[in-house]
Formats: structure tokens, C-alpha cells, sequence
């Protein structure tokens, strides 16, 4: 199906996936999907659980291979493992938290290859932690650190999934402001996978909706709270449109 959404961003496309198929060996979770991310756009992927987010985003790291269909970046077919994609401008922010726990702040800054200045002007908040180990962060603090981590290096195209998982909402808004922040100054692209739609459409730019492993509607976030909790409750499941 596909489902088209105005385009927001500053530029032409940087990413983009065409009648793309994904899932695991040979099970199809995600069909026939077409999404794209511009410089300078945050794009809103929500829908329910096991919808297909994860297993989308995971494609288009590098992470799983896709069954069928094209992803391009910046105009050209994208293949290769995440580090590549990484060098070439492609960040990925996973569910499941990424820092060293063993490892000071410091050094999980320097892992990240963006140093350290750049990830503490967006969060502060770190510049007192440098030299804690990341496991003795709080789970707040822990996201902020991912967060500097991936901003830091100036990615061209930042996936990231459930940022704002088992954290409170105050830490989901510090953390959503210093994207946006960093979305206006750098021009990233952010293609954010989303359980709160109400949320998501705050600090996005337009969204894309998945049920079943389809996307089912797009559209700009100003406005689409609306037809979001309509489409839900049209599915009977009205629990993420909150
Ligand atoms: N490793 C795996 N092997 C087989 N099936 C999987 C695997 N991981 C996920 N799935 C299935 O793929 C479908 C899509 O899952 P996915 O995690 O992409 O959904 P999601 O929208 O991200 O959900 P959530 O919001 O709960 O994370 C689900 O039916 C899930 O059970």
C-alpha cells in the first residue's frame, strides 16, 4: 500500500525505502512499505505493538537484510552492515539501551566517535557525570548519554527506536527537546519509532501509522492527533493514541 505524506525536510530525500519486505529468514513481518526521511525532518513512526517499528527500523540500519524492495540513501541503493551505514552518515539509537555499563561516561562518549564537547553542549546534564560508569546512571541519564552519543557524530539520518521507553515524562521531554534542538541546528533527519502517538506528534514533523506490518496512513503531525485516535479506535485499540 502506499500511503504518501507531504515531505517536511530542508532537503531532498536522504532515506528512503521503496515496496520494501522485511521480517526474519523467511517470515515477512513488514510489507510492502514505502517510507522516506529528509534533512532537517523529524518523521513519526507509530502504531501498536507488533506493528512492524522495530523490525522497519532494524532493515534500515543494516541490522536485518531486507526480503524484497529498495532502500536508497541519498538517491542510491543502500546495502552493507550497520558500520557502514554508520560511516557513511546513518545513526541508530536501538530499543534496548546501548552504552557500556562498565565504561565511564567519558569513554562512552569517545566510543562514540563524535566526542565529547559536542554531546555535553546538547545535554549538559553530562558534563558533571563524565566520569561515572554508565551503570550507575539513571535510566533517564542513560538515554540522554545514547542520545549525545548518536547526536554527537552528526549523523546525516538518525533512526531511533522508543526513546522514550519506561522513562518519565519529563525525561522524554528534555530528551525530545535536545532532538529538536539538534534537528534545527545540524539538519539530521530523524525517523523516531513511537508507542505515544500524542507525544510523538509533539516534537515530529509529519507521521507514518503501521498496523500489521502495512502502513496504513501518513500525514503532518500538526492536526493528525485527530485522525490518529480515529484510526485506533476504527481498530479497537485505542491505548497508544494517549
Ligand atoms: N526475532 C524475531 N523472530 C521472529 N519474529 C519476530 C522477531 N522479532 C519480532 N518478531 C515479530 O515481528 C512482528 C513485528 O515486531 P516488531 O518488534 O517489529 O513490532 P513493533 O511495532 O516494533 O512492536 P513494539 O512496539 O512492541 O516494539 C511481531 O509479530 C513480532 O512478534
Amino acid at each position: 500500500m502506499t500511503v504518501l505524506a507531504p515531505e517536511t525536510g530542508t532537503g531532498s530525500v536522504a532515506l528512503s525505502a521503496r515496496g520494501l519486505v522485511a521480517g526474519y529468514g523467511d517470515l515477512a513481518v513488514v510489507r510492502d512499505l514505502d517510507v522516506s526521511v529528509s534533512p532537517g525532518e523529524i518523521v513519526a513512526l507509530l502504531g501498536p505493538n507488533g506493528a512492524g517499528k522495530s523490525t522497519t527500523l532494524l532493515t534500515l540500519a543494516g541490522q536485518l537484510p531486507p526480503i524484497a524492495g529498495e532502500i536508497t540513501w541519498l538517491g542510491t541503493p543502500l546495502t552493507g552492515a550497520l558500520h557502514r551505514r554508520a560511516r557513511a552518515g546513518l545513526g541508530f539509537v536501538p530499543e534496548e539501551r546501548s552504552v557500556i555499563m562498565s565504561m565511564s561516561v567519558r569513554d562512552n562518549l569517545l566510543l562514540g566517535s563524535g566526542g565529547i564537547e559536542p554531546a555535553v553542549e546538547l545535554f549538559p546534564e553530562l558534563g558533571k557525570l563524565l566520569d561515572r560508569r554508565a551503570g550507575l546512571l539513571s535510566g533517564g541519564e542513560q538515554q540522554m548519554l545514547t542520545l549525545a552519543r548518536a547526536l554527537a557524530r552528526r549523523p546525516r539520518v538518525l533512526l531511533a527506536d522508543e526513546l522514550s521507553l519506561g522513562l518519565a515524562p519529563i525525561i522524554v521531554d528534555r530528551l525530545f527537546a535536545a532532538l529538536r534542538d539538534a534537528v534545527g541546528e545540524f539538519g539530521i533527519g530523524v525517523l523516531l519509532v513511537e508507542q505515544q502517538a500524542r507525544r510523538a506528534l509533539d516534537v515530529s514533523d509529519r507521521w507514518y501509522l503501521m498496523r500489521r506490518g502495512e502502513v496504513v496512513a501518513a500525514g503532518a503531525s500538526d492536526g493528525g492527533l485527530e485522525e490518529i485516535q480515529r484510526l485506533y479506535l476504527a481498530d479497537h485499540d485505542e491505548s497508544v493514541a494517549s
